[in-house]
């Protein structure tokens, strides 16, 4: 098969005209970095609010054209466009509802200052947890660099398309649970390189051409650190609040500060932080080792003014579960640590029903609707 390049894309683009007659797509400034990975194209277009309507036209033109290159065998093309400075704060935008996400009530991200600390298995658990309280849940990985979010639920093979023109993917379905991730769609084995804007065109689209279902609540694993990809990502997706996952170190901590401030900074509440890998109970004595030190997320929220959410214990089970697919929450009802992640869940679900979270407007519109 052919191999498409950047350059490819860009000049059967350039054949595009921008509206309002200001040349093409590519010299009016409205088309992000391009990503290829194998056969797919990734890029965003950039809109106004009050053209999102008319540039759907657009996207669906663009993403035509890119799909009619030799080698190419998906495009995916988004829509983002900033809020309009008229706009008054706390309204929201035009089209939009709740999370912005037909059908979601409550986007949650689930983020670590550092990577490995155990934000994708908190993710997982925490989703399942909150469907045991007897919530509709759907998991969305957002981890582009390591989606790991289909191994922990043992889901293998692609989603299925919603409808015969291919338009929507069905999310796959495990435990109950609704879940998407870019690693139903490419190869475990291929590496992925991406640069800023292509993580949010691709998450974009995951979010929006997914036919969800109803969900009270949707965990996004996000990718961790507080980079801009972390940033843009915090900044540009309608989340009710954030997770953060730290393990007692202080290096950790010291990362997952830096998490908090990052959420700050774009207006996202923090729904509080969850200690991970807290200690560990010896099986044979039953005596409790503080490994990487002990209290220090919970000495964190409160110097930091942020709820401590609870202690989640280094347990070989755990990580079995995990790596087998079969989480913990899901397979283990009366294990000890299903009733820590239970009573996460329980906290993050008062408080996003309990009002204590409040933000102004998202400051951008992701959406082709
Ligand atoms: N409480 C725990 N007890 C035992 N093992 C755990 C626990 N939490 C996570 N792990 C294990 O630690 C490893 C890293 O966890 P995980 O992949 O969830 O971390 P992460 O922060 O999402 O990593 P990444 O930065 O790669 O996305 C996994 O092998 C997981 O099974």
């Amino acid at each position: 098969m052919a191999t498409v390049t950047q350059d490819d894309v860009l000049s059967v683009l350039k054949r595009i005209a921008a509206p309002d007659g200001r040349g093409n797509v590519v010299s009016a400034g409205l088309v992000s970095d391009i990503a290829i990975q194998g056969g797919t194209v990734m890029f965003a277009l950039t809109t106004s609010p009050q053209h999102v309507k008319t540039m759907e036209a657009l996207r669906g033109a663009v993403e035509k054209a890119v799909l009619g290159l030799p080698g190419v065998d998906k495009a995916m093309v988004a829509l983002t466009a900033e809020r309009s400075p008229q706009q008054p704060p706390g309204q929201p935008q035009q089209g939009q509802r709740g999370s912005g996400i037909p059908g979601i009530k409550h986007l949650v991200a689930v983020a670590s200052g550092k990577g490995g600390v155990g934000k994708s298995t908190t993710a997982v658990n925490l989703a399942l947890a909150l469907k045991s309280l007897g919530l509709k849940v759907a998991v969305l990985d957002a981890d582009v660099y390591g989606p790991s979010i289909p191994k922990l639920f043992g889901l293998t093979g692609k989603p299925e398309p919603s409808d015969a023109a291919g338009k929507k993917m069905k999310p796959m379905k495990r435990y109950g649970v609704e879940v998407m991730s870019i690693g139903f769609l490419v190869p475990e084995d291929t590496p992925m390189i991406w640069r800023g804007p292509m993580v949010m065109s691709a998450l974009t689209q995951l979010l929006r051409e997914t036919e969800w279902g109803e969900a009270d609540v949707m965990v996004i694993d996000m990718p961790p650190g507080t980079g801009d990809v972390q940033l843009t990502l915090a900044q540009q997706t309608p989340l009710s609040g954030a997770v953060i996952v730290s393990t007692p170190q202080d290096l950790a901590l010291i990362d997952a500060r830096k998490g908090l401030n990052m959420f700050r900074k774009v207006n996202v509440p923090v729904i509080g932080i969850v200690e991970n890998m807290s200690y560990f109970t010896c099986t044979k004595c039953g005596e409790r080792h503080e490994i990487f030190g002990h209290g220090g997320a919970k000495e964190e929220a409160g110097r930091i003014g942020v709820p401590f959410l609870g202690e989640i214990p280094l347990d070989k089970e755990v990580r079995l579960r995990s790596d087998s697919g079969e989480p913990i929450v899901a397979t283990q009802p009366d294990a000890l640590h299903t009733a820590l992640y239970r009573d996460v869940a329980r906290q993050v679900w008062a408080s996003l029903e309990g009002g204590r979270l409040a933000r102004a407007a998202p400051r951008i519109v992701v959406d082709g609707q």
